[in-house]
């Protein structure tokens, strides 16, 4: 390396040199962000016991776990997690392109993956490299993990993940995933996901001539469902909207998309009613919702067999934990790593909102099914949140003060050896 090049290796210009590793959906390169990752690891002022692990081997599909041993390693040890993969973007809607990870004279860092989540993935790395160089040593064991393909659900990724061998013999006691930026000073921290459903509702209906008024169509029975589920949509927006929930609190669910009939390009071939029909819905499912409430409604209403309606229910990952409970991580004295979270927070002057549920969903329901409790926090206070939106960012300034913030934290839990115990 030349000296220039030397002096331009900083936590700023590491951040940015992993932002510009292409991990979008549908291609995502992850060996060039694995192998980016593990270079890092292994520099000597990290020296960090790296792993690659694969569970679907015939697929590119790599875990990268990296591990700082404690000085008691027989204690439960402590996991952050980030995934490696990011939405698409359209670069020519952004203002720099989405993978240059251009910093502004505001010190803005565009890219794709700015905030969701590539912060914490190098933020967790720095925190390290400054414990480390402090001399800092944890008595528990700190694990460091980059999982593949959390935003297409993860079943390649932590899904495999958490079901290894090698995730079990981890001993994991308390985990830190992903969260969310914070427009105002507090961070925010998150204590459950909502649970992601894919929806299909497909209609049938005789075919006949554009003119004719006639029961039954496939059209006609989609339509109808399609207004049945947009009362349960404003039903629910309106308790949002009435100040009593929060959008994470309440069931949503959206058309995603729509197919039926042949499209005319000219317009003027439009007299032929389809004989098929159908409409996709996201849904979230809150994580006290009953599923059998939202099963039963989905088969008497939204796709009823009396209007000729078949339907598919992708449900995407668990909704009880192994012991039947929701996925929901306690924020009081009964986790005893809350108060450890807490204080380190406070202890680097950050704030911390009242703890909310996610309205998107991450890879911390996988680890929260095994009754694990997971936090989710990405560390961006006075922060716009942009996630999956065009000219993503994060501030230098933010970004350092997550560093400084996962080394009190770090710090913190790893030093914590009382009350092992969570119910
Ligand atoms: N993080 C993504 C989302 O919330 C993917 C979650 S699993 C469908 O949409
Ligand atoms: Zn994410
Ligand atoms: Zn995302």
């Amino acid at each position: 390396q030349t000296q220039e090049q030397q002096q331009q290796d900083t936590p700023i210009t590491r951040f940015q040199r992993y932002l510009q590793i292409n991990t979008a959906h549908p291609n995502p390169d992850y060996s060039s962000a694995i192998s980016f990752l593990k270079t890092q690891a292994e520099a000597p002022n990290l020296n960090l016991q790296v792993q690659t692990l694969h569970f679907t081997p015939d697929k590119d599909k790599p875990i990268l776990l990296l591990t700082w041993l404690g000085s008691n390693p027989s204690l439960p040890s402590l996991l952050f997690n980030s995934h490696l993969d990011s939405v698409p973007a359209e670069p020519s809607k952004w203002s720099h392109p989405p993978f240059s990870a251009v910093r502004s004279s505001d010190g803005h860092i565009y890219a794709r993956g700015a905030q969701d989540d590539k912060c914490i993935a190098i933020q967790y790395l720095e925190a390290i490299r400054n414990l480390k160089a402090k001399h800092f040593s944890p008595i528990r064991t700190i694990h460091v993990s980059y999982v593949p393909d959390e935003e297409i659900g993860g079943p390649d990724g932590a899904a495999k993940f958490v079901e290894s061998k090698e995730f079990k013999d981890l001993n994991v006691g308390f985990v830190l995933d992903e969260g969310q930026a914070s427009p105002g000073d507090e961070f925010r921290v998150f204590y459950a996901d909502r649970t992601p459903w894919n929806v299909i509702i497909k209609s049938k209906g005789a075919p006949g001539h554009g003119s004719r008024l006639y029961d039954n169509s496939a059209m006609e029975n989609l339509m109808k469902s399609i207004e049945v589920v947009s009362r349960f949509r404003e039903s629910q927006f309106d308790v949002v909207k009435a100040g009593k929930a929060a959008f994470s609190e309440v069931i949503s669910v959206n058309p995603v998309y729509v197919k039926a009939g042949i499209p005319s390009p000219t317009g003027f071939v439009m007299n032929m009613q389809p004989s098929e029909a159908e409409a996709g819905f996201n849904v979230r499912l809150t994580p006290t919702t009953d599923p059998d409430f939202v099963r039963r409604r989905i088969a008497e209403e939204w796709a009823p067999e009396t209007r000729n309606m078949t339907y598919q229910i992708k449900e995407n990952g668990p909704i009880r934990d192994c012991k039947g409970r929701p996925l929901l991580t306690p924020t009081n004295n009964s986790n005893p790593w809350w108060s450890v979270f807490q204080q380190a927070i406070t202890a680097v002057g950050g704030k911390l909102a009242k703890p909310e549920i996610l309205a998107s969903t991450t890879d911390a329901r996988f680890i929260r099914q095994l009754g694990i409790p997971v936090l989710g926090f990405s560390p961006m206070a006075n922060t716009p949140i942009l996630l999956h939106e065009h000219d993503e960012f994060l501030k230098d300034t933010v970004y350092l003060k997550g560093i400084e913030v996962y080394e009190s934290i770090i710090s913190s839990l790893s030093s914590f050896e009382d009350n092992d115990h969570v119910d």
